[in-house]
């Protein structure tokens, strides 16, 4: 079982509309929801990979609700815990002129003490029987900045691998936990460690405490460092489309092939091809499964020596 935790999970609602101007009044073409949060969208990715995924963290109110009804039929298993206040929505505004994305994600519910307190009992049974464990996304109000560095730390002590993927000081410390893998993107990485060059600002993060560092390079692809060697893996050429949940797959396809004991330049092959199935499939956070099969032995996945 591979357990993800969404503390932040969110109602997807995404808006299609003709042109998106500042100041404008607008006709929405298309509504969609999806139950969100990264660590959902991770979790269906591994559901429709045929992994046994539970989905863990907050969920609450009317929102949380809707989101656990849109959840019900789907592979992955809820053990979302409730909370008081309401499960947030975020709203992704596309534009069919130019096919980009605006995306406007609210702070998410007031997490209590004691609300913590039993999240934290949950993770702990959870993690106890899981083969791998991805702690995904930003944090809702209420809960400390430390609180992925705690969880790190539970999976560490539990002997079960475990990826980070966050950003900010939540990131800085949940590093500093020595989690197993992080996968930030450039802007998250040049945050972390002030320097834009991603071989440089990987390596960093490493010496800072991750084993793993998977620095996400959009369209191009990815570069790993690893305690087995550095890599850089591309698609066969960059896509254009929906970027949202891109990062989410890759996650799936890193922690899939974990699982199945698959070495790691087919665990970045199998991130990159779902990565961008996923900016190809027209509804965000769901994967092109044709493009998938077809672009995966196309991905490259090449020793990385740094040009001097
Ligand atoms: O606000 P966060 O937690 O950083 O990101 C939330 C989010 O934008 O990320 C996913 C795409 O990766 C969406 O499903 C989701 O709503």
């Amino acid at each position: 079982m591979i357990l993800t935790v969404t503390l932040n999970t969110a109602l997807d609602v995404t808006y299609t509309v003709d042109a998106l101007v500042p100041h404008g009044s607008h006709r929405v073409g298309e509504v969609t929801e999806r139950p969100g949060g990264k660590g959902l969208n991770v979790a269906r990715v591994l559901g429709a990979l045929g992994h046994d995924a539970v989905v863990t963290g907050f969920v609450g109110g009317a929102t949380g609700g809707v989101l656990r009804g849109l959840l019900a039929p789907l592979p992955p298993r809820d053990a979302l815990v409730t909370v008081a206040e309401n499960t947030r929505r975020t709203l992704a505004i596309t534009d069919r002129s130019t096919g980009d994305t605006t995306q406007l994600n609210e702070p998410g519910p007031q997490v209590s003490p004691a609300e913590w307190a039993a999240f934290l009992g949950t993770y702990e049974e959870l993690v106890a029987g899981a083969d791998a464990v991805a702690l995904c996304g930003s944090l809702p109000p209420g809960i400390h900045v430390g609180a992925y560095a705690e969880l790190v730390r539970i999976a560490r002590a539990a002997a079960v691998p475990v990826l980070l993927d966050t950003s900010g000081e939540p990131l800085r410390r949940g590093i500093a936990a020595r989690p197993d893998l992080v996968k930030p993107n450039a802007e998250e990485l040049a945050q972390l460690t002030g320097s834009r060059d991603p071989l440089r600002a990987a390596g960093d993060a490493r010496r800072r405490g991750a084993h793993a560092v998977i620095a996400s390079l959009g369209p191009e692809g990815v570069l790993a460092l690893t305690p087995d060697g550095v890599w850089r893996a591309a698609p066969p050429a960059p896509v254009r489309g929906n970027p949202t949940g891109a990062g989410d797959s890759a996650v799936a396809g890193l922690l899939s092939a974990l699982a199945e004991g698959l070495p790691w330049p087919e665990r970045l092959a199998r991130a990159v091809a779902l990565s961008t199935a996923t900016v190809l499939a027209p509804t965000a956070g769901e994967f092109d499964a044709a493009a998938y099969a077809e672009l995966l032995p196309r991905v490259t996945v090449e020793p990385y020596t740094p040009t001097p």
